[in-house]
């Protein structure tokens, strides 16, 4: 998955991904991450999620990390906030008031560059990934977070029969790729039209360093 299929995507407005409505699995389970007010969460692949104003409102601070640029420009104008910019090695960091965003390739940022992290908060990250990018992407994450708990949403379906992305990430494959952690389910349910695939699930995962 190259970068100018997801910046052609934000181009040609084909976002089905993003919701206009913080996602439930985070309401509903985010309390499972026992986070202490003012915790900072890191939202790879963020886009423009709605996701991030809600945690904001709950008092958290956020960081994130996302390649196309105009998707990071609308989510400030969104939020109605100017924010500062500046050069982060190859990327570009946009920030205001407890709010990190930075702009480029995720696999350029480093734990430096992004700072401590309390948590992780992905959500159409990882399944957007192919395999072998969920290879690097996983351990990746672990390197710039420290292996902080993580709040993770994966689908499961039967990937014969449509391709990615969206792409199915079973339960093995969740252990499989984070090693040093132990997943616990918190929450499965079925999906309606995902790309017409049915059954689909969705699932929501605790991570905490084993
Ligand atoms: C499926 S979307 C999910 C967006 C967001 N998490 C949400 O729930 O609305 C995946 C996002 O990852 C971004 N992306 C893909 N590859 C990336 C990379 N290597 N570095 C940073 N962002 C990337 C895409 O531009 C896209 O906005």
């Amino acid at each position: 998955m190259d970068h100018d299929f997801w910046h052609a995507k934000w181009e040609s407005g084909q976002i089905g991904f993003h919701n206009d409505q913080p996602h439930s699995k985070l309401v509903a389970h985010l309390g499972a991450l026992t986070l202490d007010p003012g915790a900072r969460i890191f939202v790879p692949l963020c886009g423009k999620t709605v996701d991030i104003p809600w945690l904001m409102a709950q008092g958290f601070r956020v960081a994130g990390a996302e390649l196309n640029r105009s998707a990071i420009e609308q989510l400030f104008e969104d939020m109605q906030i100017t924010p500062e910019t500046r050069d982060a090695g190859s990327l570009t960091q946009f920030s205001a008031p407890g709010l990190d965003i930075f702009v480029g390739d995720i696999f350029e940022l480093d734990s430096d560059m992004l700072g401590p992290v309390d948590a992780v908060y992905d959500r159409a990250a990882l399944v957007a990934l192919p395999a072998e990018m969920r290879a690097d992407y996983a351990p990746h994450i672990d390197r710039l977070t420290a292996c902080a708990p993580q709040l993770l949403i994966t689908f499961e379906y039967d990937a014969s029969t449509v391709s990615g992305p969206p792409f199915p990430v079973p339960g093995d494959e969740v252990a499989r790729r984070y090693p040093k952690h132990t997943a616990r389910l918190l929450e499965k349910t079925r999906v309606d039209g995902l790309k017409g695939v049915s059954p689909a699930l969705e699932l929501a995962w605790h991570l905490t360093k084993a």
